[in-house]
């Protein structure tokens, strides 16, 4: 029963306890934000997400997600990213002791696309290098989750949030499959990221209350059916409200939306993509 469900507030990306958001105010102001951070008592001792770097362009502000992650994941030619592109969003440092600090702690896939000295040079440097290859059934991303999911200790479990770099604006094939990772782990709180947009799913086992940081995101903002039609969905904050509105693909689903308060609560009778805007100011 909808009225039964437990809230969960949306803890994934506010200023105090939820500081991955205002870690993407890097994108716009760094200094600004991670003072902000600091202040909404943000230390790397209270961190608890881990990081996966897919094989896409790098979103600008990696290098602060990856500072305050527990751990760092790259799925397969996600490392070449990170070899290739970590010194060139970091200018004003030597490209060596960049490579040399921005380490994974974990390389996984199939192991098809990562350049060799690259592999080698992180194997050096003391990456824990998982070939999945017999698997070809999974993508590199899901290979991943599985990681985290299996390593991370179960005391950490409710807390665990997975902040994905990479995962949209490239091939679609490889978009839908990055979706379908969210619909595969709806039970872990993972969240796409990219210059542009954030995309999580919201579990219809919940009602969600999602706190926007109206400095770094928004206005536009979206909700979308996934995994089926949702017979009654009902929401707040929005400019166009949904009152037990039925949404499904052929019928309507909430594009172009925008955002009119900092608190959004959404419920629905079946699993929503929850998407909003990066503000860029550059
Ligand atoms: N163009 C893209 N758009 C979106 N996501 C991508 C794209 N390319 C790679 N990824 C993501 O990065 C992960 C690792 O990429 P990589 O190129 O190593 O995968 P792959 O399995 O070798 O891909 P391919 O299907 O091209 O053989 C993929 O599992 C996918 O999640
Ligand atoms: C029905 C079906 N379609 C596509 C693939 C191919 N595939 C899906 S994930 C993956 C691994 C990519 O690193 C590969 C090759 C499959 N196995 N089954």
């Amino acid at each position: 029963m909808l009225g039964k469900q437990e809230i969960q507030e949306n803890r994934i990306l506010c200023a105090s306890g939820n500081e991955e958001r205002v870690l993407v105010l890097a994108s716009s102001n760094r200094e600004l934000n991670l003072d902000e951070a600091v202040k909404g008592g943000l230390s790397k001792d209270n961190k608890n997400y881990a990081l996966i770097l897919l094989n896409q362009p790098l979103p600008k502000f990696t290098p602060q997600l990856w500072d305050y992650a527990k751990l760092r994941l790259c799925a397969d030619g996600g490392a070449n990213r990170v070899f290739d592109e970590m010194p060139l969003l970091l200018p004003r440092q030597d490209p060596v002791s960049v490579r040399d600090r921005y380490v994974p702690d974990v390389i996984k896939g199939d192991m098809d696309s990562i350049r060799t000295e690259v592999k080698d040079f992180y194997a050096n440097l003391g990456s824990k290098i998982v070939d999945a290859s017999e698997d070809q059934d999974t993508t590199d991303l899901h290979k991943c989750i599985s990681f985290v999911q299996d390593t991370i200790p179960d005391v950490d479990k409710p807390d665990l949030c997975i902040l994905v770099v990479g995962a949209l604006g490239g091939r679609f094939d490889h978009e839908m499959g990055n979706i379908n990772v969210l619909c595969n782990f709806s039970n872990i709180r993972i969240v796409l990221i990219s210059d542009d947009c954030l995309i999580q799913l919201l579990p219809r086992t919940h009602h969600h209350e999602i706190n926007i940081l109206s400095s770094v995101e928004g206005p536009h903002c979206g909700l979308i059916p996934i995994a089926t039609a949702s017979a009654k969905a009902t929401t707040s904050g929005l400019e166009w409200n949904l009152d037990d509105t039925e949404m499904k693909f052929g019928g309507l689903v909430s594009t172009s939306n925008m955002v009119r308060e900092e608190k959004i609560t959404v419920k629905s009778d079946s699993d929503l993509l929850w998407t909003i805007s990066v503000r860029r100011t550059t």
